[in-house]
């Protein structure tokens, strides 16, 4: 197996840079729009297509006209005042296409302050279209001739004062975010994702959203986008891995994002009032957020905090996961601009560092469900010719009639038996040829990893990966000896040491890694020739125990008479009707098994968030009651509600059950919310005990409180009432033993929502 297309970053116009394994940076470029008529004068220029300078000093200020306090910043690409939407559609977004096509995520965002010239970019006009119209025109021309194979969905959201709008269905309101516990898998609850064949209707359906979109004027910007607008058009490739039947696909998902966010702004240069204002809050704010996340991926920070808006929570995987990402800054020249541009360009500068992980989406989807589709198939093919033999008249042998009853029915058992025999090795067989696909399918998988991991080397070495195995592994043994080589003569400047010494680690590591690739790809290829050969024996063994069975099936007449032959005929015929009807069963089975694994893991997976939930009331109550903090009565009530809640479900079911949510003492009591616990239940063991004021001695210590302890594990109090106030005391409960739900009941979940993520 080998991969179909080494990564576009390899290709000479893109400017997209290469880090250790399929990491790669964020590519940045920075377009300047023209200066307006009524602006001034220019402080920015192109100096070249990979640096801009910004003038710092001020030019009305003789003594500090200097040209030395200009600052220069280099970018992978910067689009001067006359750059044309086709370059840079076609520089910045037409290899995301590609990769998408190919089953990677790419995003494309548009960044920079009101009025830049953002939506010129990603959205442009008819008359000069931009990076969106651009992407969907070529995603849709190269589909055009394989329409069968790929399916193309698109939707639009704008996100508008921290409120998200499906812009293709305005009137479903506003949509939630949703996403796993880990805070992976972002998506938008009633999304609209609409599939589609055609161009025409593509380009329909974006003007329809870009009309949906919220525009007003502003003093810096006459169409002021207020939102920001996100479109993500999905490529789905299905490719047949049977050249006859199409029964096994291999599936590739690409996804594309492209993104106009509104601009910063600045409230006395927009002149903004009333709602404006408030918007142009809403939208700072958000992308105060992403400037901060920018910041921390660019220090190479170990925690990044995405949940401070919702823009940065959707951007999450293009910032740092398996996504190739492309931010164009954009800038206005005009020097009344110049410290909204010089912010944008420190950001831009700093996103420079960031990078991402594309790893390309393939799945073997409903592999194994189409290998039984291909016995049961054989099996119905069978049968069709079983029952046209039983159509024919074949002539008799004379012998035939010499037969007294009893030597004809010991013949026909004998023939049958030996029939069924046959049949039953040929399944045998059958099934064995399937688990060996299996395994083959599994190695081919890894074998295309392997190949990736070195492709990515060599494209990062400036070398053509041929998928020419000898020869690639040969040239990468020789760089690898020709750079020892290198290093034991000490070819390095003194001045360099450092850099050098840094480098060459990171070669020695990325050295190792690559002939760890080949030593493994290795390994696969000669397990890929064993399990091949034993492939083609098992084949050729079927074969012959096929044919055995039909020299039995061909003895018939010259045995039997018409009637004896059509019935062993008929009781093969319903031979294979029931294996394929088992055939069917068993592969309906394994759909309902996964389907029946992945409701289980939810399951889990909400079991789990419920527990946590309960296990921070629960500490927190404990905090409040220990402290003896005043509670603000809204909260008081909330409280009173969830005693309610809880004790109302105890009582309408006295059977303890996993859906039911315990009062909190009950769980408190569990070992596993006791720090440092021993694991045992209750203090005289005959299980889990409530705390109260009376038992308190059961509660572990708890930290001593103070205010701004609190205010950190409850968030902000929300008011301080003058007297204190009490928790509503707990009403009593009735014995309700607390589920496994506890330790090793959340172990378990945990771990197999790691295994789910597998799946
Ligand atoms: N490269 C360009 N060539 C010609 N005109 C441009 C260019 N860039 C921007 N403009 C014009 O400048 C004006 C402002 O541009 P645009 O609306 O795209 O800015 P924006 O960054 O999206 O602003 P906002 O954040 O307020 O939505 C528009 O009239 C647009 O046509």
């Amino acid at each position: 197996m080998t991969p179909e297309t080494t990564p576009s970053s390899s290709g000479s116009d893109n400017p997209k840079r290469q880090l250790k394994g399929a990491e790669e940076r964020l590519m940045v470029a920075v377009r300047i729009r023209p200066l307006k008529n009524d602006e001034p004068q220019r402080c920015l220029f192109a100096i070249n297509k990979k640096n801009i300078v910004i003038e710092d000093s001020d030019r009305s200020d003789v003594l500090r006209q200097r040209r030395s306090y200009d600052k220069q910043y280099s970018f992978d690409v910067v689009f001067g005042e006359n750059s044309t939407q086709e370059e840079v559609y076609k520089v910045t977004t037409s290899s995301l296409v590609q990769d998408v096509l190919n089953g990677y995520n790419a995003t494309v965002f548009a960044y920079g302050p009101t009025g830049a010239g953002k939506t010129h970019t990603m959205v442009g006009d008819s008359s000069q279209p931009g990076i969106m119209v651009r992407a969907l025109n070529d995603i849709f021309e190269a589909v055009k001739e394989k329409q069968d194979q790929y399916s193309v969905s698109m939707s639009y959201l704008e996100l508008y004062n921290e409120q998200i709008r499906d812009l293709l269905n305005p009137s479903s309101g506003y949509l939630e975010l949703r996403e796993d516990s880990r805070g992976r898998n972002i998506q938008v609850a009633g999304l609209q994702e609409i599939s589609t064949t055609s161009t025409d209707e593509v380009m329909q359906l974006l003007q329809k959203g870009n009309k949906a979109r919220t525009i007003e004027p502003t003093a810096m910007n006459k169409t002021s986008s207020r939102s920001h607008a996100l479109l993500s058009v999905t490529v789905k490739h299905s490719v047949p891995l049977d050249k006859k039947e199409h029964l096994r696909m291999r599936i590739k998902q690409g996804r594309l994002f492209m993104i106009d966010l509104a601009g910063s702004e600045r409230a006395n240069k927009t002149k903004n009032r009333g709602k404006r204002l408030q918007e142009g809050a809403h939208i700072n704010r958000s992308l105060l957020a992403l400037g901060n996340c920018i910041n921390a991926l660019s220090g190479g920070a170990r925690y990044v905090n995405y949940r401070d808006s919702k823009l940065t929570r959707l951007l999450k995987e293009a910032l740092s996961g398996n996504c190739r990402t492309v931010m164009i800054a954009h800038v206005s020249p005009s020097v009344t601009q110049k410290d909204e541009s010089r912010n944008t360009l420190i950001y831009a500068d700093r996103a420079n560092n960031i990078s991402t992980k594309a790893e390309r989406n393939v799945l073997d989807v409903s592999y194994h469900v189409t290998q039984y589709q291909t016995v049961i198939n054989e099996l119905r093919d069978e049968i069709s010719r079983l029952q046209q033999k039983m159509n024919e008249e074949r002539p008799r042998s004379a012998d035939v009639r010499r037969m007294n009853a009893e030597e004809r029915s010991n013949e026909v058992k004998k023939l049958r038996e030996q029939i069924v025999e046959t049949f039953k090795t040929q399944m045998k067989l059958r099934r064995k040829l399937m688990e060996i696909d299996s395994h083959l399918l599994g190695l081919g998988m890894e074998a295309e990893r392997q190949h990736l991991i070195i492709s990515h080397w060599e494209s990062r070495n400036n070398k053509l990966y041929k998928n020419s195995v000898n020869e690639s592994r040969a040239r990468t043994q020789q760089s690898i000896r020709r750079r020892k080589l290198v290093s034991v003569d000490g070819f390095r400047s003194a001045g360099n040491e450092q850099e050098g010494e840094e480098e060459g680690d990171f070669e020695v590591e990325g050295e190792t890694a690559i002939q760890q690739a080949w030593g493994e790809l290795g390994d696969i290829e000669r397990e890929q020739e064993r399990w091949s050969e034993l492939r083609s024996h098992i084949e050729q063994k079927l074969e012959v125990c096929r044919q055995r069975g039909v020299a039995l099936e061909d003895k018939l007449p010259s045995l039997l008479s018409s009637d004896d032959e059509r019935e062993i005929l008929a009781l093969m015929c319903r031979v294979h009707e029931l294996e394929a009807d088992k055939m069917a069963l068993q592969s309906e089975r394994l759909v309902r098994q996964h389907e029946l694994r992945r409701r289980d893991l939810l399951i889990l997976r909400y079991d789990r968030q419920r527990q946590l939930c309960e296990e921070i009331i629960t500490r927190q109550r404990q905090l409040i009651e220990e402290g003896k903090i005043k509670l603000p009565p809204d909260l008081q009530e909330l409280y009173q509600f969830y005693q309610q809640e809880i004790h109302a479900a105890t009582y309408t079911d006295l059977t303890p059950s996993t859906e039911k949510l315990p009062p909190i003492s009950k769980i408190y009591s569990d070992p596993i919310f006791r720090r440092g616990g021993t694991g045992e239940s209750g203090s005289d063991g005959s299980g889990p005990s409530p705390p109260s004021s009376a038992d308190s001695d059961d509660i572990p210590a708890l930290p001593t409180l103070n205010d701004e302890s609190i205010d950190r594990v409850m968030g902000q109090v929300v008011s301080r009432p003058g007297a204190p106030m009490r928790l509503p005391p707990l009403p009593p409960s009735p014995t309700l033993r607390l589920p496994r739900t506890s330790t090793s009941h959340m172990r378990r979940a945990i771990s197999e929502d790691r295994i789910g993520e597998g799946i």
